[in-house]
């Protein structure tokens, strides 16, 4: 087990394979939502973009709930097509909304305005029958500490962070990054009833544990804004 100095009460699944501890994740992302599903009409399951969730997605896609039931969005989206390889969309609806997971609802963060700015008003309308707060949040993490797209870099920060801002959504657009972004804000995210983050790699470890060690100083490293109690980190080599 990896010697992390985790703020009290966040937990860490280890496995030596990326499979087993996407595995892992599912089982648990699966139960979290059955058991919310059996006292509630719905169920909201947010998950992320990037490389890291794929076998995630395989592995929750093939669970046995009543997806219909559930809806499914992404923590952020990149301002892209939806016939780009960057877009997260495209990569949800080919590895997650399959199989059994076919029948959920998806919620797009994004619409056909040209910049996110444009289409701000246009995805809160898209997003107007979400219940807050989410239930299940699945998180990644790059490795400048930014997550979702909550990037240290991105002049919009202090507003996507501010824990009073009420919106859903804000726009990003990170110096480092080719695509504009947008992203369900720190407050929306962070008031989730469950929220995993699911980190693979050795680098990844490394900035995780930087990212303990000055917590109040989320704005170099946003995910330190959800490293709090009840946060299940699941990581793999
Ligand atoms: O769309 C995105 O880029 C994300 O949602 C982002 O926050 C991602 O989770 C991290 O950048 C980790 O990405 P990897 O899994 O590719 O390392």
């Amino acid at each position: 087990m990896p010697d992390l100095p985790l703020p009290d009460g966040v937990s860490l699944h280890v496995d030596r394979s990326a499979e087993q501890i996407a595995r892992a994740l599912a089982a648990r992302v699966a139960a979290v939502l059955a058991r919310r599903l059996a006292h509630s009409a719905g169920a909201s399951l947010v998950v992320s973009g990037g490389a890291t969730p794929l076998p995630f997605f395989r592995a929750l896609s093939g669970h046995s709930l009543d997806w219909k039931r559930v809806t499914v969005l992404l923590a952020d989206e990149r301002w892209v097509p939806e016939d780009d390889a960057a877009s997260n969309t495209a990569l949800v609806k080919r590895h997650l909304l399959v199989g059994n997971a076919a029948e959920a609802r998806y919620l797009p963060l994004k619409v056909s305005a040209e910049t996110p700015d444009q289409g701000l008003k246009a995805v809160h309308e898209q997003l107007s029958e979400l219940v807050l707060p989410l239930d299940v949040v699945v998180l990644g993490m790059g490795n400048d500490g930014h997550t979702a797209s909550l990037f240290p870099d991105a002049s919009e920060l202090p507003s996507a962070m501010a824990p009073e801002n009420d919106a859903l959504v804000v726009a990003m657009s990170p110096a480092s990054q080719p695509n504009r972004r947008i992203t369900l804000t720190r407050s929306v995210l962070a008031r989730a009833r469950y929220t995993a983050l699911h980190l693979r790699g050795d680098d990844k470890l490394g900035t995780l544990r930087e990212a303990c060690s000055d917590l109040p100083n989320v704005f170099a490293m946003p995910v330190r804004a959800f490293l709090k109690p009840g946060l299940e980190v699941f990581w793999s080599p």
